[in-house]
């Protein structure tokens, strides 16, 4: 089995803060991995450590067998990753962003046309790869975003709160593209509050005050805990941890940090 993520008790500590604490799991290649967690609990910090961008205090992670530490660069040229803020330049055109992009890494002049074209397809934007980034919907946005973070074909994805502010129509398309790159191998490891998109996800590890108090598929996550959806599983670890109920999808809400769908 080829591992994607491998986490070996990774821990952050900002002074006395516990960012993360102790963290380990192991993610085989070609699978959608959901990070979920309240506001705070260390899902950012954790990607951060991820892709190099942020030292552990203690514990180590691998992203297909390198180093996070060791292997910083080469880790970089595995990953695509794309934030919530979508790392447009607002001022180019949908061409001329990955454009952009494909200079970062690099790519010769050929090879970024042929892959500018692949990604166009891909993301639905042929038509508008004249079109300015600023005029452009948030779900077309969402969709240029992904291409830019693909531009170098990645192995791996990071995509945090890809949906965030999305309309649900954008949410539906975006997600197929994501079952269609992992369908071709691609692995991807996503952080989101909607909890039908959690249930689209092969694995989900749920993190808490920086620990990782459950891990699995969904369909074992929910077996073992006796729950039909894993909203009330997530309920069910909330109400665990904090000793307090949480009665609706409203309270979930104070937890969880997005509207649940
Ligand atoms: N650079 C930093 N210095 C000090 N504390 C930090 C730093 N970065 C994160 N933290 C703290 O570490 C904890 C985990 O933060 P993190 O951003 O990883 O959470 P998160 O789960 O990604 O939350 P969100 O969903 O709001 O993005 C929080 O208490 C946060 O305040």
């Amino acid at each position: 089995m080829t591992v994607a993520i491998l986490t070996e008790n990774l821990t952050k500590t900002f002074g006395p803060k516990v960012a993360v604490d102790n963290v380990s799991f192991t993610v085989p290649a070609g699978k959608i991995f959901g990070l979920l967690g309240p506001n705070g609990s260390g899902k950012s910090t954790t990607i951060r450590m991820l892709c190099g961008a942020l030292l552990p205090t203690s514990g180590r992670a691998e992203i297909f067998g390198m180093d996070v530490v060791k292997k910083t660069r080469e880790v970089r040229n595995l990953i695509g990753y794309m934030s919530q803020r979508f790392s447009l330049y607002e001022d180019l055109t949908v061409e001329e962003n990955l454009d952009f992009f494909g200079r970062i890494y690099n790519l010769p002049a050929k090879l970024l046309k042929s892959r500018k074209e692949e990604i166009l397809l891909m993301a639905g934007l042929t038509e508008n790869r004249k079109t300015l980034t600023a005029h452009l919907s948030g779900g077309w946005k969402q969709r240029l975003a992904l291409g830019a973070a693909m531009i170098h074909r990645p192995k791996l994805l990071i995509l945090d709160e890809p949906t965030a502010g999305v309309d649900p129509v954008s949410r539906r398309i975006f997600w197929e593209i994501i079952k269609k790159l992992c369908a071709t191998g691609i692995s991807v490891l996503v952080t989101t509050h909607y909890m039908d998109e959690a249930e689209i996800c092969d694995i989900v590890g749920f993190i808490f005050n920086g620990k990782l108090v459950s891990f699995g598929t969904p369909a074992e996550l929910m077996a073992k805990e006796g729950k039909d959806s894993l909203e009330d599983v997530f309920i069910e670890y909330v109400e665990r941890t904090t000793g307090k109920k949480v009665y609706d999808f409203k309270d979930l809400e104070k937890f969880i940090g997005g509207k649940p769908a």
